[in-house]
């Protein structure tokens, strides 16, 4: 068994959940973001060399002069020049969407320059029925006791970390059914939950300010502003800052791009969802809610790595929301551990009480109670990756 330490998880084992990552969930997405635009000649050599590269080739360096290269030549030292299949998990995914970027010529000077890939996919969710019924929701919502609404709009943020893009890539077009948006059906399946502890911290702190580390656009977006409003409005938070990624990332993550238009998506539904989506407007341009974009949201490196001005940024959190699959990988460290390894002890370093809010969607897991771990894998499912299972785990 893993050590409380752990040991990295990386790409060799051909049939592990990495291995299907790089070898069958990178070549699809390639595939779709070729199809989703048109084009010229030169990016689609680029890709076509991208694709060859990450399913034969070893991993070669950004470009002389790319945006970012020292940095990514520093976080690469070891692994350029080595085979996609033998770098750890974290970093080579990380490094493919960077990659995949560069082919795409995001990163100009050019034509291309400044357009997001992964747009079309996120602009079809935006306006796809689930989010219209997540949306219409919200009415019933706000009928509730202000406890239940608490409950409601935190399993909403949970699990709206299941309608992930780059999941669905693999997870068949479907993807998932339907336990995501504000009705949270699925609360079964949170198999660890410090929501009540968390809600007490807020309750204990005067002029709290609430961070929220945000995930994927859409559908989770949406439930993700719809919790900070409610936190605003019920006077639990006096202000919130909202951390997105700097650019487009793991197919679905949020950028600043993906706030604007979620908030225009609600603004055009009727009843509640368009006075949230006003009342978030008007909090931004006063500076009540501000949002971020920190270049070490799209690094390949746990949190505990962070560097100076995030973690003094940070610091001034009552509470940090930390979203997702992959910010929890960053939290943890991705890495084999005991199921069982305390949540607090990992993160002890993360410089402001915490709270993620996780599906389950790659292999590592921790701050589980043994009989929880055990009803688990007596289950006979691939329990770890389906994203059907939640974790809520508040570090105070
Ligand atoms: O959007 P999320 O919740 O961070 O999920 C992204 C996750 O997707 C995966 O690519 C697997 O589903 C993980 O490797 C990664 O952690």
């Amino acid at each position: 068994m893993a050590e409380a330490s752990g040991v990295p998880v990386i790409v060799s084992e051909p049939g592990s959940f990495a291995w299907t990552v790089l070898a069958e969930r990178h070549p699809a997405l390639i595939r779709q973001v070729r199809d989703a635009f048109p084009y010229p000649p030169e990016r689609q050599l680029a890709l076509d060399a991208l694709q060859e590269e990450t399913a034969h080739g070893v991993v070669e360096p950004l470009p002389a002069g790319a945006v970012g290269g020292g940095q990514w030549a520093e976080w690469g030292r070891g692994h350029v020049g080595r085979s996609w299949f033998e770098v750890p998990f974290l970093w080579a995914e990380s490094y493919f969407y960077r990659r995949l970027l560069e082919a795409v010529g995001y990163f100009g000077p050019g034509p291309w320059q400044g357009v997001d890939p992964f747009a079309p996919f996120k602009r079809a969710e935006l306006n796809g029925p689930e989010v219209e019924g997540e949306l219409a929701a919200l009415d019933e919502v706000a009928g509730l006791p202000r406890e239940a609404q608490d409950q409601a709009l935190l399993a909403g943020s949970l699990w709206g970390n299941r309608a992930d893009l780059g999941f669905r890539i693999s997870a068949g077009e479907s993807g998932e059914s339907g336990t995501s948006g504000t009705s949270g059906t699925a609360e079964s399946h949170v198999i660890a939950d410090d929501s009540a502890p968390f809600w007490r911290h807020l309750a204990d702190s005067a002029a709290a300010t609430v961070y929220l580390v945000a995930d994927n656009a859409g559908r989770e977006l949406i439930p993700d502003l719809v919790l900070l409003d409610h936190l605003l409005c019920t006077g639990r938070a006096d202000r919130a800052v909202l951390h997105v990624k700097p650019y487009p990332y793991y197919v679905s993550d949020a950028t600043t791009a993906d706030v604007v238009d979620c908030l225009r998506r609600m603004a055009q539904a009727p009843g509640r969802a368009r006075e949230i989506a006003h009342r978030l407007w008007s909090a931004l341009t006063a500076g009540r809610l501000a949002v971020r974009a920190h270049p070490f949201s799209c690094a390949p490196l746990p949190y505990a790595d962070m560097p100076g001005d995030l973690r003094a940024d940070l610091a001034h959190a009552t509470v940090a929301v930390v979203k997702g699959d992959l910010n929890y990988r960053r939290l943890v460290g991705d890495r084999r551990r005991p199921p069982t390894t305390p949540f607090g002890g990992l993160t002890s370093y993360f410089p402001s009480p915490l709270l993620a809010l996780r599906t389950l969607k790659c292999d590592v897991a921790v701050g589980l109670a043994p009989p929880t771990l055990a009803a688990l894998e007596n289950t006979g499912e691939p329990w770890r990756t389906t994203g059907s299972y939640a974790v809520i785990h508040f570090r105070p």
